[in-house]
Order: structure tokens, then sequence, then C-alpha cells
């Protein structure tokens, strides 16, 4: 079970498992996750792409301390190749119990994460109602002009829940697409609907 366990959270946060033999062992959570991280991954998986994560097997490590001699080939330094600016990752740790996978069951599992208490989610919402939910306790968000309620999420945000809030209140769709424009957050964030944007017609 601990075993099972490990194996699961090792697919969800992208660690070379060797996924690439057990696919038939494919389950929701895994095919769930691809979804999550969008097209790139389910093309992966249905194309039967091997993951690069194998390479290292089979090609030569660099660090290798190997007896032989392999000429290397130094490209000479070249300052217009150097990238102008770097963004370095910034994943915060989740508090435990908030893993993506927790995420994953709570979406199938939690029958009102909108916290609609029985009202329709297809009600048209000004943006001046959208500024009043700006707590943690009830912090929603406009995304592509879906409105949602983003506090049962904010715990299980890898970016944490600073970068989040940043989005609290308010439309957050140049955040979202400036950080990672290839989340799929119609599909994490699809129990979490209130309602769409009313954006006035000029
Ligand atoms: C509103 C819905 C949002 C959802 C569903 C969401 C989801 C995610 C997911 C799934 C990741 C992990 C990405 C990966 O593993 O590559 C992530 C990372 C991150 N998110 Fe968000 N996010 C949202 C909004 C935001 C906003 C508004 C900001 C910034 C203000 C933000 C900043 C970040 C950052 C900095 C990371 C770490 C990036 C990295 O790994 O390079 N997110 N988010």
């Amino acid at each position: 079970m601990v075993e099972e366990d490990h194996h699961q959270q090792h697919k969800l946060n992208g660690v070379a498992e060797p996924e690439y033999v057990t696919r038939e062992d494919d389950d929701d959570v895994a095919a769930a996750q691809r979804r999550s991280m969008g097209v790139a991954a389910e093309a992966v998986h249905h194309h039967n792409i091997e993951p690069l994560t194998i390479l290292p097997a089979v090609l030569p490590s660099c660090s290798s301390s190997s007896t032989t001699s392999v000429p290397q080939f130094t490209p000479p330094a070249n300052p217009a190749l150097k990238p102008t600016t770097t963004r370095s990752r910034a994943k915060v740790p989740l508090e435990k119990g908030y893993s993506q996978m927790v995420w994953l069951k709570l979406l199938r599992t939690e029958p009102d994460l909108a916290g609609l208490k029985g009202k329709s989610n297809k009600r048209l919402i000004p943006i001046a109602e959208v500024k009043q939910h700006c707590t943690e306790e009830d912090a929603w968000t406009v995304l592509r002009g879906c409105v949602y309620n983003i506090s049962p999420y904010i715990r299980f945000h890898p970016g944490g829940r600073d970068m989040l809030m940043k989005g609290a209140g308010k439309d957050c769709t140049s955040l979202f697409m400036k950080y990672h424009a290839w989340v799929n957050a119609d599909f994490l964030l699809e129990k979490c609907l209130v309602g769409v944007l009313d954006v006035p017609l000029m």
C-alpha cells in the first residue's frame, strides 16, 4: 500500500518512473494528471512517445568516469546566444495532505467545491462582485471569462498561496498565462466554477 502511494506520487510529480513499461496498469489518476498538464502530455501518452527521462539509461552520462576517451566538443562562446532572461522554477513545497493527487481525488468526491449551495453556475457575474471575494477563505478569480472560487485550491497550488492570491478578487488571466499557459485550469478548477464574467456590451 505504502509502495503504491509512493509510485502514484512519483507519477504525479513527473519524476522518472518506468511508466513506459506499465501502461497497461494506467489508471484514472494518471490520465487525469495528463489532462491537467495539457495537450503535450496527452500526446506523449497516446502516440506512445518514450519520455525523455529514459535517455540516461541508453546514452552515456556526460559526468560518467568512463576510461574510454571520447573527444568532447566544446562550442566557441558566443555572447549573442546567451539567454537574456532566466526565470527559475518557483514551485513551493505543499503542506502534507495537499498534493495534486489529493486535489484530483477531491474533484471526483467533493460535491460542492464551488460553494454554490445548490445555486446555478450559469450565472453572469459582474467584476464588481468578483472584487468582493478577495480573502483566502472566500477567494474568487476570473480566468478567460470564467469565474472560479479558488479558496479550496489555495493550499494545493504548486506555485504557493501568495502567488495564487495575487489573482484573488480580479482577473488573473494575464498572470496565469505569464507563469504557466500550459496548465489545464479548465480541468483543475472545473468543480470550482461559480459563473461567467458579465462583460458589459459597449
Ligand atoms: C487560477 C488558477 C491557477 C491554477 C489552476 C494554477 C495551477 C498551477 C499548476 C498546476 C502549477 C504547476 C505547474 C507545473 O508543474 O509545471 C502551478 C505553478 C505555479 N503557478 Fe499557478 N495556477 C493558477 C494561478 C496562478 C497565478 C494567478 C499565479 C501568479 C500570480 C500563479 C503562479 C504560479 C507559479 C509561480 C508556479 C510555479 C511555476 C513553475 O513551476 O515554474 N498561478 N500553478
